[in-house]
């Protein structure tokens, strides 16, 4: 079996002293190699915090995380991360930015690949990057990122800034590069919607805890929508979510067996799931349960 790209046992990470400094506590999960996954939460659940431990910008308070079979430091170069303020040289131009990208790592850089997330923007080469717009600096970091040609891909809501063709276009590129080169990748993001096509991995979190992780279609597999009389018990499942509407009683569950035929059922998207337990923090966690969290 390949090593996973990253793996975390009891991960945790406090800022400052505060009892309740903690950004992440006691997070264990697995991302195999060659997947591109969703990290998703509310904000402030965690996941900036974790993308920087990962990325070996950060030191974890307790716990572990190993990415790419060694610590994160010394992946680092096997590592591209695109983190939310696109850290660039201002005074740089566009070229002079790719420039430095293929200094910095010789016998590595992809010079074609990144020159064409470039110019894919239509962006000026001789423009400084302190006179381009947040989502033109975007583009230059994703270029910078993927020129390294890296094992893992680590983004940091990427697509925030972009634009809805750009957007498009820059998942495109990026499951153009994990489908030709086998390149993990792992992005939060919070739309949603846009997880469903490109992901098939997820880790949910939620007050700096895993609260789902795993391959989506598992995850999807393990939960059911259904609608039955109102008052209807739904113990001894683990309900997520349940709302009553007139005599009708709706929600999302994780079966914890045969359900009553009676009641009727279909399977969530992505979307459904993940509203659902974003509307309800206090729901079951589920990290725990699906085949591909650690143990
Ligand atoms: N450098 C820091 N110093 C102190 N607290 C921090 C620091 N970075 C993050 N935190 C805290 O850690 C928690 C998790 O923050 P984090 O940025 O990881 O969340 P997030 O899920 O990425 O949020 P968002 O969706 O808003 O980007 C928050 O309570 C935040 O205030």
């Amino acid at each position: 079996m390949t090593e996973p790209a990253i793996e975390a046992a009891a991960l945790a990470k406090r800022f400052g002293r505060r009892r309740d400094a903690w950004a992440l506590r006691d997070c264990s999960f697995r991302v195999p190699a060659g997947r591109v996954c969703a990290v998703v939460g509310p904000n402030g659940a965690g996941k900036s915090t974790l993308l920087a431990l990962a990325a070996g910008l950060l030191v974890p308070t307790e716990g572990t995380v190993t990415v790419l079979g060694t610590d994160p430091a010394a992946a680092r170069p096997r590592i591209g991360f695109v983190d939310q303020d696109k850290p660039l040289y201002p005074q740089l131009t566009v070229a002079e930015t790719l420039r430095m990208g293929a200094d910095l790592n010789p016998g590595r850089w992809d010079a074609g690949t990144a020159h064409d997330v470039v110019a894919a923007g239509s962006l000026d080469p001789g423009k400084r990057i302190r006179a381009l717009s947040g989502g033109q600096r975007t583009r230059v970091a994703l270029a910078l990122a993927l020129g390294k040609r890296p094992e893992l891909l680590l983004l940091d809501e990427p697509m925030a800034d972009l634009d809805p063709l750009a957007r498009h276009d820059l998942m495109g590129v990026l499951m153009g590069q994990a489908a030709a080169h086998g390149t993990t990748i792992v992005m939060s993001s919070h739309v949603v919607a846009e997880l469903e096509d490109s992901c098939d991995h997820l880790l949910l979190l939620g007050g700096g805890r895993v609260r789902l992780a795993g391959e989506i279609d598992e995850v999807l597999a393990a939960h059911t929508r259904l609608s039955a009389p109102a008052g209807t018990t739904l113990a001894p499942h683990r309900v997520v979510e349940t709302r009553t509407t007139g005599r009708q009683l709706s929600a999302l569950i994780r079966p914890a067996g045969p359900l009553p035929g009676d009641w009727r059922t279909c399977a969530p998207s992505l979307e459904e799931l993940l509203l659902s337990y974003l509307r309800n923090p206090e729901a079951p966690s589920s990290a725990d349960t699906t085949t591909e969290a650690a143990a």
